[in-house]
Formats: C-alpha cells, structure tokens, sequence
C-alpha cells in the first residue's frame, strides 16, 4: 500500500502521470493512473484525493463527475439494426453497455464490419436513415443535444478539395468554424499549430490532390482531416480509424499528439481503430473489443491480456497483443484457436466464451456501475452554444474557396474559359451582322436556341465537380 501524494487538478484526465511515494522504500515511482475506485465519505471527485490509501498495484483513478464541462457519454442496452433489400431487420450491434469519459480514450477495437463505426455513428447521431437503435445513449447522465463545436468526428473517408494546399484547407476551415471574435491573425495561428501538432508542418504549402493530381500522401491527407476536426478544440471527439494509412511511427506521433490534447484539455476520445501497435495500444485507456456486433471486452486496455489468459486463450508475450486477440476474434477466416482447457475450437466457439465470460465477469459489473453512477451524478453543464463565424462570413469564405478551387482546376475552369471564348468569336463571326429585317429573325432564334441548348449540355460536365463540393458540404454542414 502506498500514498497518493499528489493532488490532482479537476479538470486533469484519468490517465495522468503522478508521483507515487512508496512508504517503505521512499522512492519515487511514476506511474500511469487508469482509474481509481476509492469509497471515502467525500465526493469522489479527483480533488478529494489527497492521502488516500490506495493499492499500489492497480491504481484507477475514474472522474465520476465533471464539473469543468468534459463530457461523459454512456450507453445502454445499445441495439442497432438496418434493414436489408427484402425488409428484414439484420442487427449490427446487439447490447453494447459502455461509458466514456473525459480526458480517456477509449478505443473500440475488432474485425472489420464488426460494427465499429456503426457504435460511433449511433453514439454521434449520426446513423443512417435506414438504420434503427434502441437503448440509452446519454450525454452526461441526461438525453441532450451537443452544442456547435463541441464535438467532432473524423470519418473514416476523407473529404478534402484537392486542389488546395494544408494551410488553405485548415485555415479556411478556420475562418468559418471560429468566431468572428477571433481576428484573422488569431485564426491562422490557430490553423498553424495545429498543423503543427499533427506533424505536418513540412507539407504546409503542398496541394492535397486527389483525383488525376498526387499531391498528399494517404496518411497526410487522414491528418489534415484531424486537423480540420480539431479546429473548435471539441471536449468530444470521434475518430474512425485515424490511422489507417500512416506507417506505425506516424500513427504513434499521431495518437500521442491527440492523446496529450486529450489529457491537456480533458478531451473525451472515443476512437474506433483497427490494428494499432504496441506502442498505440498503451496510449489507450479503456478499450471496447466488439465481434459480430457484441462486446467481448470492455475495460482497461491493459487488463485485455490478463482477460484473454484467463479464459484459456494464451498467445505470445513477445507479440503485439492487439494483433493476437483480433486474429482470435476474426470470423472471416477459419482458423482453429488453441484454448486452455479443451484444445483448439473455432472462431464462433471463442467468441461465445469471451462474450459469456465478459457477461458474467466483475468488468461487466464495474461498467454497469460505472454508467449508472454516471446517470445518477450526471456532469457539469455544457456549454449551451458555441459561437462560430457569421452566416455573412461563411458565405464570403466560402465564395472565395470556391473561386480558389475552381481557379486551379484546368478542366473546369479553364478549359471551359477557352471553349466559350472560341465559341463566343465562332458564333460572333457566323452571326455578324444579320441585320434587323424580319428575315433575322430565324437566324436570331436558331442563336439563342444553339445557345441555351450549349449551355445546358456544358453544365453537364460540371458534374462530377459538384458531387465533389456536396461530399465537403455534407461534411462541413454536419459539423458546422
Ligand atoms: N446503413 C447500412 N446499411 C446496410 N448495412 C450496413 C449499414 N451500416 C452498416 N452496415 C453493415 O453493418 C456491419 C458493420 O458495419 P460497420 O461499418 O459498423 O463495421 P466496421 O466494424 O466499422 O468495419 P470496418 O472496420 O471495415 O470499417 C457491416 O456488415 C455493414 O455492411
């Protein structure tokens, strides 16, 4: 047993590096704090713990209340279904039981169409209209709306113009999401570091590209779409696979920097993420392991090994221990997994013993409680509304992106230049003076109607241009 020396901010995040004075050796040990569970006659609040005796080995500390305006999400009995071509209801996630909470991560791990993104969507409001879900998803303890700004979410594909470089992609994004109290100076410093903050500095006047024009690599253009996101510094942020696509040192810079964003300004994260190193994996504080839509693990990330060893499951200690326990709890392929006790069983029979043994374990118990302390404790209030720039700027930012973006693309812009002026000297030329008796009239007609017809068809090819600006718009106006 030792002594909590160190008393702690309200609004420092549970994973929190303290000193720790062992009473015994009087050395100093730094530990990382996952969560605390301390019944004391005082409030639980992570002020009130001055000098509390606490266990040494496995010290938790849980902010149950957040009076600095972080926000808590919980859910409940989560069930998500869509509807298939016939009518039928296919379920995507059946039950799911979870809280986050601010200043941790929380990474919601498993094998691809699990239902990772669904729990995110369903957790943001933002499922599809085919889709359904019953069950409780609190924020706070309380069913409310999220103010402009205060929450984020980074999809999984990205929506950028092509044809502007960083800078000009973060900045103006700058200029329409932060208020118009903030000078210009204020918002391009703002887009600056951020910049800097995801690493990409070096790249800060390097065109995005896409279609037909390399530009960023794929997982400088994931983090210019975190930059973006993180613009209005949201206390709530959702990631979909914010490293797919970055080598493992640029996914570890990455969710290092968000993480320290995280615990610096108590930030809720919630991060679906598919196969994250070592190093990744320990920057997460709890983690949500999902298999065909079901929780087969929810808890501190570093406890997931002891939960695997002691269901029988024992894999490598040498390996990445994410990578073993997706491969246990992938069911696209077959493959039989040595267990313990009976030898090896299949997939579906693994997951059936995680599930039920999670079901039935003490995790299970401490979430329910978790996110029932929370519902009855509720949270600080939230910020009702966040101001962001003017309807008149926005217009004024966008008029001018848009004139960027259609200056640089040779096809649409150009190119439709060159061709309605060679039009307009051709016709000009063919149509010069056709007088103004009654018999210009025909010639006057066939002009206008040669004219309309061209103009209608050229507006085809604006086409693809325009779906392009609607994916950023349904973006921006989701966020906005
Ligand atoms: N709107 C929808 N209509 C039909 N099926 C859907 C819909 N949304 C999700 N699904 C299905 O639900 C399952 C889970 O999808 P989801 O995108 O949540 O998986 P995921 O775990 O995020 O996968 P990945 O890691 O590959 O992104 C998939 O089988 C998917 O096809």
């Amino acid at each position: 047993m030792s002594t909590l020396q160190h008393s702690m901010e309200p609004n420092v995040g549970a994973s929190q590096l303290i000193n720790l004075d062992s009473s015994d050796s009087h050395t100093e040990t730094k530990i990382k704090i996952h969560s605390v569970e301390v019944e004391t006659s005082t409030s639980p609040i992570l002020p009130e713990f001055h000098g509390v005796m606490v266990d040494h080995e496995d010290i938790r500390v849980e902010p149950l209340l957040n009076d600095d305006g972080g926000i808590s999400v919980t859910w409940e009995d989560l069930w998500v279904t869509v509807s298939d071509i016939k009518g039928r209801r296919k379920r995507i996630v059946q039950g799911l039981t979870g809280y986050a909470h601010p200043g941790e991560v929380l990474a919601v791990m498993g094998p691809s169409g699990c239902g990772k993104t669904t729990l995110l969507d369903a957790l943001a409001g933002r499922l599809g209209a085919n889709t359904r879900h019953t069950g409780d998803i609190l924020i706070n303890g309380r069913k409310q709306a999220l103010a402009y700004g205060t929450s984020a979410y980074v999809t999984q594909d990205e929506t950028l113009i092509a044809t502007l470089t960083v800078i000009e992609a973060v900045y103006y994004s700058a200029q329409f999401q932060l208020p118009n109290s903030m000078s210009k100076s204020e918002k391009k410093e703002i887009a600056e570091i951020t910049i800097q903050e995801m690493g990409l500095h070096d790249c800060m006047n390097t065109r995005i590209g896409g279609w037909g024009t390399k530009g960023l690599s794929g997982g400088q253009r994931r983090r210019v779409s975190i930059c973006i996101e993180i613009l209005t510094r949201p206390k709530l942020l959702f990631l979909d696979e914010p490293t797919s696509g970055l080598d493992s040192a640029a996914s570890y810079y990455v969710m290092s920097r968000i993480t320290q964003l995280e615990q610096r300004e108590g930030r809720t994260i919630i991060a679906a993420i598919h196969q994250p190193s070592s190093e990744v994996f320990e920057l997460f504080d709890n983690l949500c392991l999902l298999s065909l839509g079901r929780v087969v693990y929810f808890g501190p990330a570093s406890a997931t090994n002891e939960f695997f060893t002691s269901n029988g499951f024992i894999y490598p200690t040498l390996r990445n221990p994410s990578d073993q326990f997706l491969r246990m709890i992938n069911t696209d392929f077959n493959e039989d997994i040595e267990h313990g006790s009976t030898g090896k069983v299949a997939k579906e029979e693994v997951i059936n013993i995680l599930v039920t043994s999670y079901n039935s374990s003490d995790s299970h118990q401490r979430v329910k409680r978790q996110v029932s302390d929370i519902c009855r404790k509720g949270g600080g209030s939230l910020e009702t509304s966040r101001s962001h720039a003017s309807f008149f700027t926005q217009c004024l930012v966008l008029t001018k992106r848009s004139s960027v973006n259609m200056s640089r693309d040779v096809g649409y812009y150009w190119l439709r230049l060159a061709i309605y002026v060679t039009l307009a000297v051709s016709l000009g030329t063919l149509y010069y003076d056709v007088g103004t008796s009654y018999s210009s009239i025909q010639p006057r007609g066939a002009l206008l109607m040669f004219i309309a017809s061209f103009l209608t068809f050229m507006a085809i090819g604006g086409f693809p241009s325009f779906v392009e600006d609607m994916k950023v718009f349904e973006v921006e106006s989701c966020s906005v």
